[in-house]
């Protein structure tokens, strides 16, 4: 089965090996499992293949199932519909909803696979470094969530369900996910939709049973931009009634010093409590404060869709060659392997010691780009500092103009989730900037030892045009413009994924040129072409080629020696990649992020076009229930393991059985949540991890509610 392309690094960490026939699921004669994303509230989210694309090995997208029993296809009708009416919205700030069906008894939803992880990891990041985005990062995601829900709201269309973690990343864009689908999930009656399982985000009218309007998708954005800043909850406690309260009646909370004034009022209207007096997503884009950094947004993303434009021609022009090239390493590799059969141990080892050569400068590479990114974390700090002294000084002082304005951002903005250099880190960099480190390619000098990391500081160029030639980084690659094509001239050292390519496939040449040589006047003459350096191709003196020369003396001469020797370092592995792998991203320079930013530019432009600040409050119309029964069980059913698993089954069962009778035993006294916390310490030590069995307790009180 033909590698697909633009498979995510953290997806691949086992090495390549064919799936069992039996292993391998395929839904709707369409989708190609491959791997499971994880489980939410409702569902399963699994990484699949669309094979009814135009590539030949399928496009990346999500796949969810929601079990939703058994339904007659009539009493699914208005939901099917409403699903068919959310795949027609586009916008780049959405994660694209490309289909829904039924098959046996899920409901299944199949959207757009971002592939930088969700914000809720984007935190989590953060936190293990402990640091916070910079206030910049911040704004930027807050303006394209704004103009994705308002989009959206525009639409009549709430999402009912904003939290961290329904939020994505890919190519650095924001992309809300699952918007609308909660509606068709879970009906809109209030009772049905008053909890969604997480509290954090939920309004105080939610919980009030005072009904959902677009306002309250306006409170979940102010606690997930409390969140960015703050990497916590806006309002949190041990219990899940210590959260409830402090929603509905707790303060407001503030942003730390570190970021803009501005914001923080921002914040404050965000999060008042009367629905009626918050602002609309509208109504905040064109706030003076938030407009101006729309500005100098916009010419960002207009910036960076040329250059993924001028980036993309580069890669489509050359793709022909690579291929080509690639071909001809393919073949050398078979002929390599068959003629090897027939060769001696000293040559055997020399072409071993090559691939480990090669091997190795790959990992180097690797260690070298988490280097990379750390570097540019640091320096966005620096930068960041710089910044809010700057606004210190200037306080009021006019916002920035101009993208230089946006460019600090930070070395985690410009990292996702899987380790695939994004665009920022691909183009932020113009072509003619000079290499800072040729010596990513190293020299026999350096090889080994591999050269201290720490003394290491990459250009933005040298991850834009090196990725690394292993299927984990085919995503990078796919991105990586392409330099120039293929010549004739044999290899040379360049510091682009073509100039690596090429110099595999001179590599490649070498020895066929070799062996070829072996064949016609035996291995004296293979060794001294091999020594003079001279090849077919004419490479004479690249370094890459010193890098791969093998020292003769480690081999000895005895053929029995040898081969014993040669016995020894079997495990040196095979270095190429298949021509299919690197096909893939080589044949097709395809990459949509260029219409992304180009489209946020033009919803920036539109936003900058409103003139009058629109407070409108939109509810959503009453759609079909049809599988609201069927998953709320589902989602019953999802967090009571939950709890078996963070509990284990016998706590959780004490646990539960103590909440459920302290909360709802029918005693109608008033419940200390201290007392309710110190009696929960008789089975766990820390009361807080009950807060899941809480949640629990309340899904299935709002159940039967809605049943009665
Ligand atoms: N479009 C997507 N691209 C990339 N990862 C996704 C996508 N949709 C979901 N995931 C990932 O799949 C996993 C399960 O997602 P799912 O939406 O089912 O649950 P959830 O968001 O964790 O919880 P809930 O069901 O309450 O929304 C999560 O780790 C999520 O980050």
């Amino acid at each position: 089965m033909p590698l697909p392309k633009e498979m995510p690094r953290s997806l691949q960490k086992s090495p390549k090996k064919p799936k069992d026939k039996e292993e391998i699921r395929v839904v709707l004669n369409r989708y190609v499992v491959e791997k499971k994303l994880g489980s939410g509230n409702f569902g399963t989210a699994y990484l699949v293949r669309d094979m009814k694309t135009k590539t030949a090995d399928g496009e990346w997208k999500v796949l969810k199932e929601i079990s939703v029993g058994d339904l007659a296809p009539d009493e699914t009708v208005g939901a099917m519909h409403e699903a068919k009416l959310l795949s027609k919205l586009e916008h780049p700030g959405i994660v694209k909803f490309h289909d829904s069906f039924l098959e046996k008894e899920n409901f299944c939803i199949v959207t757009e696979f971002c592939e930088g992880g969700d914000l809720d990891n984007v935190s989590s990041e953060y936190r293990k470094r402990n640091t916070t985005p910079a206030p910049e990062q911040v704004m930027e995601w807050f303006i394209q969530l704004l103009l994705a829900v308002q989009h959206m709201h525009e639409r009549k269309v709430l999402h009912r369900d904003l939290k961290a973690k329904n939020i994505f990343m890919k190519n650095n864009v924001i992309k809300v996910g699952d918007f609308g689908i909660s509606r068709i999930l879970m009906g809109t009656s209030d009772m049905a939709t008053t909890f969604t399982g997480t509290p954090y985000y939920m309004s105080p009218e939610v919980l009030k049973h005072e009904g959902y309007n677009s306002k309250s998708d306006i409170w979940s954005i102010g606690c997930i931009l409390y969140e960015l800043c703050c990497l916590k909850h806006a309002f949190e406690g041990q219990s899940l009634m210590a959260v409830m309260y402090k929603i509905v009646e707790g303060k407001t909370p503030s942003l730390p010093d570190t970021y803009p004034k501005e914001l923080n009022d921002i914040l404050a209207r965000i999060l008042m409590k009367d629905p009626a007096k918050r602002p609309s997503a509208a109504d905040l884009l064109t706030t003076p404060y938030i407009a101006k950094q729309i500005e100098a947004l916009k010419i960002k993303m207009s910036d960076m869709k040329i250059t993924v434009s001028v980036n993309k021609m580069h890669a489509q022009a050359e793709a022909q060659d690579i291929k080509q090239a690639l071909l001809e390493k393919q073949k050398l590799g078979d002929m390599r392997r068959e003629q090897e059969m027939h060769l001696t141990p000293r040559e055997r080892m020399r072409i071993r010691k090559q691939q480990k050569a090669e091997e190795e400068a790959r990992r180097l590479k690797v260690a070298a780009f988490v280097q990379y990114n750390e570097n540019q974390r640091r320096q966005s700090e620096t930068r960041h500092s710089q910044f809010r002294s700057s606004i210190d000084v200037t306080k009021a002082g006019p916002p920035p103009t101009s993208q230089t304005a946006w460019s600090s951002v930070s070395g985690i903005h410009q990292h996702n989730l899987y380790n695939i250099p994004n665009l920022s880190v691909l183009h932020e960099h113009t072509r003619e900037q000079p290499l800072q480190n040729e010596s990513l390619y190293l020299t026999a000098d350096e090889h080994p030892p591999v050269r201290p990391i720490t003394s290491f500081e990459p250009s933005h160029r040298d991850f834009d045009e090196q990725p690394i030639p292993t299927l984990a980084n085919k995503g990078n690659k796919e991105k990586a413009p392409y330099q120039r094509s293929f010549s004739d001239d044999g290899p040379r050292l360049r510091s682009s994924s073509t100039g690596q390519l090429e110099e595999k496939a001179a590599a490649g040449r070498n020895a066929k040129s070799k062996l070829r040589s072996r064949s016609d006047s035996g291995d004296d003459k293979l060794r001294s072409s091999s020594d003079s350096g001279t090849s077919s191709s004419g490479a004479t003196d690249s370094p890459r080629r010193d890098m791969l020369e093998i020292a003769d003396d480690d081999i000895p001469e005895d053929p029995r020696m040898a081969e014993t020797f040669y016995t020894l370092h079997e495990d040196f592995e095979s270095s190429g990649s298949s021509v299919e792998e690197d096909l893939s991203y080589g044949s097709d320079g395809e990459f949509d992020g260029e219409d992304d930013f180009g489209a946020l530019a033009n919803y920036m432009q539109s936003a900058l076009d409103l003139t009058a600040a629109d407070n409108t409050t939109v509810s959503d119309d009453t759609v079909s229930d049809a599988f609201g029964p069927a998953v709320r069980d589902t989602k019953i059913r999802n967090m009571r393991t939950q709890c078996e698993k963070a509990l284990g089954k016998d706590t959780f069962r004490k646990v539960y059985r103590y909440l459920k009778d302290t909360r709802f035993g029918g005693n109608n006294e008033t419940i200390d949540e201290v007392d309710l916390m110190n009696g929960l310490r008789k089975y766990v030590t820390n009361p807080s991890d009950c807060f899941i069995v809480d949640q629990l307790l309340f899904l299935e009180e709002q159940a039967k509610i809605g049943q009665a």
